[in-house]
């Protein structure tokens, strides 16, 4: 057998033709959405992921302003920054891109962004309000998951959906968002004692380690939804996730690619969420 595949670029693609619609509305309104992304220091991983960001706002007819500094700016000039794009009402997200250089503590950078603009929905107050089951920004990594979940129809109500990583970004939203749905979640982590036991009970599992073959084939239930979450490079540099593709998607009943996956659902969710900011005023 072999899964299905869930295409991040064709969903993204349907996704983000409805974002844009949206987003001729507003401007109808006087309203141009606007996202502004923060870069420090060189890594060449964030230049792409960046431009990428910048290149949906354009495609989806937002507004974006990009500011690259060099990674000796000190975090209080980077916290100034950010507080002068919470007061600027043509931009209604702030992205400050992770990881930054060591001198800057990222809880201080994030919790300076004013939460009205937390479109990453990084901040404590949007963590906060996942937990609660309250509206508000969520994180878009666990966000593009979902989406990707309900485009094939998938009815989490009573499943057991197994999440491989505990990550304030992804493994600890992704699991919140799975529970409120009505999963039955487990969470496993660098200190769980035998994965593939769990694994294998699993009709889901979202891999979210950032290592190569975390999943291989013989981890998996048949038929079970894979989402691969990770972003790494093999030995010839070429992208790949946490998953062993070629193995598992012969077990698999639906698999995500890396890239093509989840990678591009990030960067629409970050649209829709910069694209409801701006709709709430
Ligand atoms: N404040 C902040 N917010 C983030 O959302 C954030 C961040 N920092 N730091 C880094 C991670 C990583 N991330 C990705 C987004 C898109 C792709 C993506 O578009 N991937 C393409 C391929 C890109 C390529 O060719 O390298 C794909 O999977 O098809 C990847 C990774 C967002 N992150
Ligand atoms: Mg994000």
């Amino acid at each position: 057998m072999t899964a299905q595949l869930i295409d991040g670029n064709a969903l993204s693609r349907q996704l983000r033709a409805d974002v844009a619609t949206r987003v001729s509305a507003l401007k109808a309104k006087g309203i141009t959405p606007g996202l502004a992304v923060i870069l420090v220091g060189e890594d060449p991983g964030s230049q792409v992921y960046v431009r990428n960001k910048v290149k949906a706002c354009e495609d989806t007819g937002m507004h974006s302003v990009l500011e690259k500094y060099e990674a000796s700016l000190s975090e209080g000039d980077l916290l100034a920054r950010i507080r002068a794009l919470n007061e600027d009402p043509t931009i209604h997200g702030i992205l400050v891109q992770m990881p930054l250089p060591k001198h800057i503590d990222p809880d201080r950078v994030i919790e300076t962004i004013a939460s009205s603009k937390d479109v990453d929905g990084y901040s404590v107050q949007s963590a906060g309000e996942l937990m609660a089951g309250l509206p508000g920004f969520k994180s878009c990594t666990p966000y593009g998951c979902m989406k990707m979940l309900e485009s094939i129809g998938y009815d989490l109500k009573g499943k057991h959906a197994v999440v491989i990583g505990r990550s304030n970004t992804v493994g600890k939203p992704m699991a919140l968002m799975l529970l409120q749905k009505n999963a039955t979640v487990t969470v496993c982590h660098s200190g769980t004692k035998d994965l593939k036991a769990m694994t294998l009970q699993a009709d889901v599992i979202v891999a979210a380690v950032g290592k190569r073959n975390v999943l291989t084939a013989d981890m998996v239930k048949p038929g079970a939804v894979v989402l691969d979450v990770g972003m790494n490079r093999n030995d010839e540099g070429k992208l790949c996730g946490d998953v062993d593709f070629a193995g598992v998607k012969e077990v698999a009943g639906h698999i995500t690619p890396v890239p093509g996956g989840v990678g591009p659902m990030t960067i629409t969710m970050l649209m829709v969420n910069t694209l409801e900011s701006a709709e709430r005023l």
